[in-house]
C-alpha cells in the first residue's frame, strides 16, 4: 500500500530507540547538545501548533514534571515569553532534579525570565490555554500523586489544553487512561507517531492531533518494524478500481450469507443486503424459512432459501466462493451445524457474531489461513479466555495473540479498530459512537464478504472493509447526526465511497 495511504504508529520503547539514534548520530558520546537540539524542535513544533490554534492567546499555563516531557513544557514556555506572552510556569516537581536537556530547557525558561511556581492543591489555572507538559512517553503504570491531582485540575478547569506528545496519563502503547488523563484540544506529537494515540481510550482524550516528524532523518526508523499501519481513507480507491466496461456478475463473486436462526431474523437480512449493495456478483442467503419472505419483500436480488438443516444447505455451500457465517446463527444445534459444514466446504470464510462464541465452545483450538474472524471486544474476550476489559487493556496485544493463535486475518472492532493479518497490523482511524448501536456488526460482515467476492484477499477485505464501514458511518453522521444512526443507514454511503 501506499505511503500516501498509511503511516506508521510506534510504541514508547520505538521512539525511544529513534531518539537515541537520531542523538547518536549527531553527537559526542556524553554530549547533550544533539538531545537538547531535539528538544528544541519539539518545543518549537508545538508552540507553532499552540499559535496556530490559539492565535488570539495572550496568556498561557505550562504545567511541567519531571523528565523530558517537562524539558519539552519549558522550551515552550521560553518561546512564549520570549514572544511577550504572559506566562504562569508551574512545576510538579522542583525543576533543580531535572536532567540532561530538560535541566538545559529550564535554564531556557529563566533566560527568558520566567520562574516555576511549584503546583499546590489551590493554584488556580489562569491562562487561556493551559500547555500540559506533564508526562510523555516515560508514564509507567497508574498515574501517581500527585500528578493525579493535576491532571483533575486541567480537567476541570474549562480552558482550552495542548497536550506535549501525549496527554497526561494515556499509555503511549495501549491508549488506556492509566487512572486518570489529560483531556485535551490539541495533541502535538513528536518525532513518530504512537500507537495510543488512536486506540483504545484516546478517542476521547487526545483532541486535534498534530504530528511533526521534526526532520528525523528516515534511517532513523530503519528495522523497527511499526506496531501498526494508520490505515488512510484512500486504501479503499486503490483496492477498488473502476469496473472493465465488459464486465457481468460472474467476475465479482457470489457471497452465501448463513445465519438468521429461527427468532432472529434481521441481522442475517442486513448482513446480506449489505453484501449486495457493496457491488457482490451475486448473494445468496441460508437462513431459517420464517425469514424468507421477508428478506424477499425487503431486497429481491438476494436469492433467500429457507434452511430447515445441513442437507438443505449443501447446495448453497457449493456453489458460494465466499461464506460469511455468523449473524443471528445462535448457538444451538441449527448454527452448529450449518457452522461445521460451512468449515468443512473449503471456502474463504467471514466468521462474525455467534459463530465466534461457538468456536469458543465446539472449535476450540481449530486455526486456518482462509478465515476472517470480525470479534467485538467481548468474543475476543471470549475467545482469549479473558475478559473484554482485559481486551480493552492492550488491543494490540489481544489482536495479536489471536490472529497467532487462530490464524487468518482478525478484525478487533472497536474505536480505532485493528485487523491483524499475515503482513502486519493495520488501525482504522475513522468511525463514531453512532456506531456503537445493533447491526452494525452484520453490515462489516456483509460488506466483507461483498469485499472478498469481487476478488481481494481476506487480509486486503478487512482493512479496507473497516474503512469503507467506519467513513460511511461517519458520513451518515455528518448529515443527520451520531445519535439515532441506524446500521442499515451505512450501506448507501458505503457504497458511494466504494465508486469512488
Ligand atoms: N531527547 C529526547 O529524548 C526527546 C524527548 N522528548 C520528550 O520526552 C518525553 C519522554 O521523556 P521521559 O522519558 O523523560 O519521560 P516523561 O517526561 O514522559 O516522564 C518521566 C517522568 O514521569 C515520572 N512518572 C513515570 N510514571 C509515572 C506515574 N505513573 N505517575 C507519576 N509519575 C510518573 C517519572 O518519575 C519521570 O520523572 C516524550 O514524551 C517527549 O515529550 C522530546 O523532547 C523529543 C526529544
Ligand atoms: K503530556
Amino acid at each position: 500500500m501506499s505511503s500516501h495511504s498509511c503511516r506508521s504508529l510506534y510504541l514508547a520503547d520505538q521512539v525511544r530507540e529513534i531518539d537515541r539514534r537520531v542523538i547518536a548520530a549527531s553527537a559526542e558520546p556524553g554530549d547533550d547538545a544533539a538531545g537538547f537540539a531535539l528538544m528544541r524542535r519539539a518545543g518549537q513544533a508545538a508552540y507553532a501548533e499552540l499559535r496556530r490554534r490559539w492565535p488570539e492567546a495572550r496568556r498561557l499555563s505550562v504545567l511541567c514534571g519531571s523528565g523530558n516531557n517537562a524539558g519539552d513544557g519549558y522550551v515552550i514556555a521560553a518561546l512564549a515569553a520570549c514572544e511577550g506572552l504572559s506566562v504562569q510556569l508551574l512545576a510538579v516537581r522542583e525543576p533543580e532534579a531535572l536532567k540532561g536537556e530538560a535541566a538545559r530547557a529550564h535554564e531556557m525558561a529563566v533566560l527568558a525570565g520566567l520562574r516555576a511556581e511549584p503546583w499546590q492543591a489551590d493554584t488556580s489555572l489562569d491562562g487561556e490555554v493551559v500547555v500540559d507538559a506533564l508526562l510523555g512517553t516515560g508514564l509507567g503504570g497508574e498515574v501517581r500523586e500527585p500528578y493525579a491531582g493535576v491532571i483533575e485540575a486541567i480537567n476541570a478547569s474549562g480552558r482550552a489544553v495542548m497536550a506535549v506528545d501525549i496527554p497526561s496519563g494515556l499509555a503511549a502503547d495501549s491508549g488506556a487512561v492509566l487512572g486518570c488523563a489529560v483531556r485535551a484540544d490539541l495533541t502535538v506529537t513528536f518525532i513518530a507517531d504512537k500507537l495510543g494515540l488512536h486506540t483504545g481510550q484516546a478517542a476521547d482524550q487526545v483532541g486535534e492531533l498534530a504530528f511533526r516528524d521534526l526532520g528525523v532523518p528516515a534511517e532513523a526508523h530503519e528495522n523497527l518494524t511499526p506496531a501498526a499501519e494508520y490505515l488512510g481513507a484512500g486504501i479503499v480507491g486503490e483496492a477498488l478500481p473502476p469496473r472493465a466496461r465488459g464486465s457481468h456478475k460472474g467476475d465479482f463473486g457470489h457471497v452465501l450469507v448463513v445465519g438468521g436462526a429461527p427468532g432472529f431474523g434481521g441481522a442475517a437480512l442486513l448482513a446480506s443486503q449489505t453484501a449486495a449493495r457493496l457491488g457482490a456478483g451475486k448473494v445468496s442467503l441460508a437462513t431459517a424459512p420464517e425469514h424468507v419472505a421477508a428478506s424477499l419483500t425487503r431486497t429481491p436480488e438476494v436469492m433467500a432459501r429457507g434452511v430447515r438443516g445441513v442437507s438443505d444447505a449443501r447446495p448453497l455451500l457449493d456453489g458460494a466462493d465466499v461464506i460469511v457465517v455468523g449473524p443471528g446463527l445462535g448457538q444451538g444445534a441449527w448454527g452448529q451445524g450449518l457452522l461445521q459444514a460451512a468449515l468443512e466446504v473449503g471456502k474463504p470464510l467471514v466468521v462474525d457474531a455467534d459463530a465466534l462464541n461457538l468456536l469458543v465452545t465446539c472449535w476450540p483450538g481449530t486455526r486456518r489461513d482462509d478465515w476472517l474472524l470480525t470479534p467485538h471486544p467481548g468474543e475476543a474476550g471470549r475467545l482469549l479466555d479473558c475478559s473484554g476489559g482485559e481486551v480493552q487493556a492492550d488491543r494490540l496485544a489481544a489482536v495479536k495473540r489471536l490472529q497467532a493463535e487462530r490464524g487468518g486475518t482478525v478484525i478487533l472492532k472497536g474505536a480505532g479498530s485493528l485487523v491483524a493479518g499475515p503482513s502486519g497490523v493495520g488501525l482504522c482511524p475513522f468511525g463514531n459512537p453512532g456506531m456503537a448501536s445493533g447491526g452494525m456488526g452484520d453490515v462489516l460482515s456483509g460488506l466483507l464478504g461483498a469485499l472478498v467476492a469481487q476478488g481481494l484477499t481476506l487480509e486486503s477485505a478487512g482493512r479496507v472493509g473497516v474503512v469503507l464501514h467506519a467513513r460511511a458511518a461517519d458520513r451518515a453522521a455528518a448529515g443527520q447526526g451520531e445519535r439515532g444512526l441506524l446500521a442499515g443507514d451505512l450501506a448507501s454511503y458505503a457504497r458511494i465511497l466504494a465508486n469512488g
